[in-house]
This record gives structure tokens, C-alpha cells and sequence, in this order.
């Protein structure tokens, strides 16, 4: 028998608060650790530095992606540049390949 463990809280650093809120970004990319959230479900979303809850995001998708399939349509939907999210993600997970790609919604 197996349990599977649905995680329910998600931490992002506070700078892209305002974006996440605004629905200007709609996915984040995260490792292998991350990748078990579960669409249909939802999370609490927390600032990474502080833990001070910000909202709630319906998981829509959880899709894996290597990091030099990266474009810019993940960009667009990060809210910046190709090259600008090329640069966070390899400062937050560097030297990582393989990539999730999570879309979620706002849920009001
Ligand atoms: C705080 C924490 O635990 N982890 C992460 C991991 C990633 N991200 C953001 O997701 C996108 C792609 O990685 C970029 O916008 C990142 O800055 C984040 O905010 N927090």
C-alpha cells in the first residue's frame, strides 16, 4: 500500500508578490522537490522570506521541461524576458536540467 502525499502550501520570494496577484504571472518553474503538486488542487501561497500568506493558487498543470526547452512563451507567461528568467532559475537551481513548468490559477 501507498500514500500519496498532496502538497498544500507553495513559497515564492516576495518580488514577484505583485505579479503573481495581478494574474501578470501565471507559472513558476520549479525542481524535481516541487514537482509533486496536483492539478485540481489548491495551495496556500506564502512569501518565501517572511512566510506571511499572500494568496491561494488553483494548480491547473505540472508539465516537465528541460532547462534548454525554455522560450519564450514561458518567459511571456513569467512576466519577463527569455533571458532574465534563463538567469533567475539558474541562480535559484543552478547546474538543474530537468524542469517543471506549474500553471495555476488565482482563485478569488
Ligand atoms: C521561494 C521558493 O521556495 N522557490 C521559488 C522558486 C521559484 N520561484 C520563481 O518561479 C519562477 C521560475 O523559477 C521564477 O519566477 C522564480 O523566481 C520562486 O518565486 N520561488
Amino acid at each position: 500500500m501507498s500514500t500519496t502525499i498532496v502538497p498544500t502550501e507553495m513559497t515564492f520570494f516576495s518580488r514577484f508578490e505583485s505579479d503573481i496577484l495581478s494574474g501578470k504571472k501565471t507559472i513558476t518553474i520549479r525542481d524535481e522537490a516541487e514537482s509533486y503538486y496536483v492539478p485540481g488542487t489548491t495551495v496556500d501561497v506564502s512569501t518565501y522570506e517572511e512566510g506571511r500568506w499572500f494568496c491561494r493558487l488553483n494548480i491547473l498543470t505540472v508539465e516537465p521541461i528541460a532547462f534548454n526547452d525554455l522560450n519564450d512563451f514561458h518567459a511571456q507567461q513569467e512576466n519577463m524576458t527569455l533571458t532574465d528568467l534563463k538567469a533567475v532559475i539558474h541562480d535559484i537551481y543552478p547546474g538543474i536540467e530537468k524542469l517543471y513548468v506549474v500553471n495555476y490559477a488565482l482563485v478569488k
